[in-house]
């Protein structure tokens, strides 16, 4: 997706398995299995536009692994999504759920289109679209969708609804990031970037760091930057920079104030997809500032939390000496080159499917809740999630060290070998 127009997301995922797989010696036909989706359906959408043509959109559901349970992850809307990119982010969701212990996959699925430019109506056609195509291949038991960039709790119900249409019943477990009140969970809105957060106040914690005293730079403020401006902000932490696309000049911004952001005031102009007015903003005394300047500023801690590939070789060079964190909210946004670079400065990070993995955590409470139709007060959803995170923070940090591994692959070791153990328990392999 963004970037240059060679990178291929499902090769950088491949790249970093392949990696761990060599330092712990996975055998053959493991290394096999867990390096490529098990399943993938692609298929095409018909939809009926508000003005009577029918427009035919593409979409794709991956399942890359279920051996420790039914797969489980977003469906994205974007209209540079490929298949490639969902199957990048399907193996992705494997060792996400994997890190954090719970009882799940991985997939992911995707639709190529841009919400912006659809009516409500046809953006409804097109969820119930989507589950048309896949309703016998997925469900509480085989695979659980849930929103990602671009789609939403509205987006969710929807589809739930075809789902029940389809099989004649209640299934409310069949997929999450549902409305609260409609079978969603408390908490399902804040968690990937409150999980973010979680794990960055243990790193911080681990290193002696006073949160109070740091600052940090943020790329996107969509749901997931938001929140984790939010709960850092809320910590005493000073957020000095979001960015954002702007879908006319098809270019990012950057949106400065050195003696840190309100959060409550520029989510008052941003829009539902997290793009922010620049002339409001200008108002509020924000500098606004080109292209990728979030990455360059002069903070302790940056947090790339908008898409894939936006930390490459061409830009690596740009990040502020003054860093001494980069926590990844986004899923693989910093390429393989790239990340050599920035574990040569010696830069801690805690990688994406780690510290973006609140989402699913909370997801999976949800399914909990949804099952047993019985719903958990946000204090309950946000102390279990915090824990969740917390323990999987810890185990990947002390691996690290005690085997003196980048943090990246130290999650990788612990997520491959949960996987793997999965598969050859089940006679697999
Ligand atoms: N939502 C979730 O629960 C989870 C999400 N993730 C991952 O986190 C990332 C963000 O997801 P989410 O917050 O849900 O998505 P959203 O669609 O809510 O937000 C994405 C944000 O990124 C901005 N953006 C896109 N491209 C760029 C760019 N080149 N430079 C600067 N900003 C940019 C968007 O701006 P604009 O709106 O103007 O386009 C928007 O602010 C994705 O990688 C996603 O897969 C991971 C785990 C769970
Ligand atoms: O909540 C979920 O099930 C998945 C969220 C997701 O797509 C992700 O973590 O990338």
């Amino acid at each position: 997706m963004m970037g240059d127009n060679t990178y291929n997301p499902y090769e950088h995922a491949q790249a970093q398995f392949d990696r761990v797989a060599e330092i712990i010696g996975l055998e053959g036909a493991t290394r096999e299995l867990l390096r490529q989706p098990l399943r993938e359906y692609h298929f095409l959408i018909p939809v009926k536009m508000d003005n009577g043509s029918t427009q035919v959109f593409r979409g794709f559901r991956v399942q890359h692994n279920d051996a420790r349970g039914p797969a489980k992850g977003g469906i994205r809307f974007h209209p540079h999504e490929t298949a490639d990119t969902v199957r990048a982010l399907a193996m992705w969701m494997t060792w996400k759920c994997a890190v954090v212990d719970i009882p799940l996959g991985g997939g992911k699925g995707g639709i190529i289109c841009d919400p912006r430019n659809l009516s409500e109506n046809e953006q409804e056609r097109l969820c119930r679209g989507w589950v048309r195509q896949v309703a016998r291949n997925v469900g509480p038991n085989l695979d659980v969708p849930a929103p990602d960039v671009m789609s939403n709790a509205k987006h969710m119900l929807w589809m739930l609804d075809e789902y029940e249409a389809i099989h004649g019943g209640r299934y409310p477990g069949f997929i999450t990031g549902k409305p609260v009140g409609m079978g969603g969970s408390l908490g399902r809105t804040e968690a990937t970037g409150y999980g973010v957060v979680y794990t960055l106040r243990e790193a911080l914690k681990e290193k002696g760091i006073n949160i109070a005293a740091t600052t940090a730079s943020i790329q996107g403020f969509g749901n997931v930057a938001q929140y984790a401006a939010r709960l850092y902000s809320e910590l005493g932490g000073k957020a000095i920079a979001v960015s954002c696309w702007d879908h006319v000049e098809r270019k990012p911004y950057t949106f400065r104030k050195k003696d840190g952001i309100n959060v409550d005031e520029l989510c008052g102009i941003t829009d539902m997809y997290g793009g922010i007015d620049k002339s409001k903003a200008q108002d509020l005394n924000y500098e606004v500032l080109e292209g990728g300047a979030w990455l360059e500023q002069e903070a302790d801690i940056i947090i790339p939390a908008a898409l894939e590939n936006q930390i490459t070789i061409a830009n690596v060079e740009k990040i502020s000496p003054q860093v001494k964190i980069m926590v990844e909210g986004a899923n693989g946004p910093t390429s393989p080159d790239a990340d050599e670079v920035i574990k040569k400065r010696g830069i801690f990070v805690i990688p994406d499917f780690l510290a973006n993995a609140g989402g699913v955590t909370c997801s999976y409470f949800e399914q909990v809740q949804s099952n047993s139709n019985y719903f958990w007060e946000k204090d309950e959803v946000l102390e279990k999630l915090d824990s969740k995170m917390t323990a999987a923070f810890i185990a990947v940090s002390e691996l690290s060290r005690q085997s003196s591994l980048y943090m990246r692959d130290a999650a990788y070791v612990i997520s491959i070998n949960r996987v793997a153990q999965a598969a050859r328990m089940r006679g697999w392999v």
